[in-house]
């Protein structure tokens, strides 16, 4: 059986490790960690069926098949290097840090000669599909526009560094509008998915990327429009956010537990 440890107890990492604990996910889950000890306890107090340790990544790594990320970009940085060089696969979330060529370069030349896979759930959006199979041939271009309530939008550093009340946002307001390479640091806990579309089309620079906050929304909304020779595709999402964190939509767990569930099983659906 898969033995995965999972890096993050906030929102996703629950969800991950409550679908393994109910049996969703046929793997077993070796280990857990987080930099805030009452998250660890929070979520191994909540699990029926198993009984993770509490590890730190290099000792994790050693007892793993399959680390998952879901706590930050600062912790891709940390931890996934030290997974991939122990030889285990991996999973990322917070896919903004890859927007660091560095560090792109660093992982993916550990994972080829580690003989590693590298998994980027599709996270909160649709069309990676479409996107990956247009990208056989030329993209001329994409774009990203993401609508969050002001609320899902707080704590970003463009929102701090502009000094942007968010509370006295009235009306549907353009924040921010340029290259994914500058969005996924402007905003690292919200549009992450920015740097997945990035990877699977045209890259960093090319992608383009609105971000507005709308107070009439409940919702976050992603919609993408992606031009090239195999035609013309929109595709948008309206997420329910998550519960215990509004940055995070819904549909992002549900996506990384989607990603386990593949990996697990012998079918291999869509692209
Ligand atoms: N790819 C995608 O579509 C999406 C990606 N995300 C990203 O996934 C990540 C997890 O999201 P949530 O679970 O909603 O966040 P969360 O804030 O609910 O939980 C994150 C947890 O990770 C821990 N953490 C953060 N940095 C850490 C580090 N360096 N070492 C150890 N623990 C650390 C925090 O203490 C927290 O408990 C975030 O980076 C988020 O931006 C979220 C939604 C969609
Ligand atoms: O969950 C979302 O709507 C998107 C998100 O936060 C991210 O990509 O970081």
């Amino acid at each position: 059986m898969l033995r995965i440890g999972v890096i993050g107890c906030g929102t996703i990492g629950t969800s991950i490790c409550r679908a393994v604990d109910d049996g969703m996910i046929e793997a077993e889950l070796v280990a857990v960690y987080d930099r805030h000890t009452e998250g660890v306890e929070k979520l191994k107090s909540s699990l029926k069926n198993c009984r993770p340790e509490t590890l730190e990544v290099m000792e994790m790594s050693r007892q793993i098949d399959l680390l998952v990320e879901c706590a930050s970009q600062e912790a891709v940085y940390e931890m996934i290097p030290v997974a991939l060089a122990a030889h285990c696969d991996v999973m990322i979330m917070s896919v903004g840090a890859l927007a660091d060529d560095k560090l792109h370069r660093t992982i993916e030349k550990l994972a080829k000669d580690n003989n590693c896979k590298v998994y980027l759930p599709s996270g909160a959006i649709v069309g990676l599909d479409g996107l990956k199979s247009a990208a056989v041939e030329e993209i001329y271009s994409v774009t990203l526009t993401t609508q969050k309530p002001p609320g899902g939008l707080a704590g970003a550093p463009f929102v701090i560094r502009n000094d942007i009340d968010l509370d006295k946002i009235t009306g549907k307001t353009v924040l921010f509008e340029g290259p994914a390479s500058e969005a996924v640091s402007a905003f690292p806990a919200n549009v992450n998915v920015a740097a997945s579309l990035s990877l699977a089309g045209i890259g960093f620079d090319k992608t383009k990327v609105r971000i507005v906050a709308n107070p009439a929304l409940t919702r976050n909304i992603h919609e993408i429009t992606v031009e090239g020779a195999f035609g013309e595709f929109t595709t948008r999402v309206e997420n329910i956010p998550s519960p215990a964190n509004p940055r995070s939509s819904f549909l992002a767990p549900l996506s990384a537990i989607a990603t386990l569930k593949k990996i697990v099983n012998p079918f291999q659906i869509g692209t």
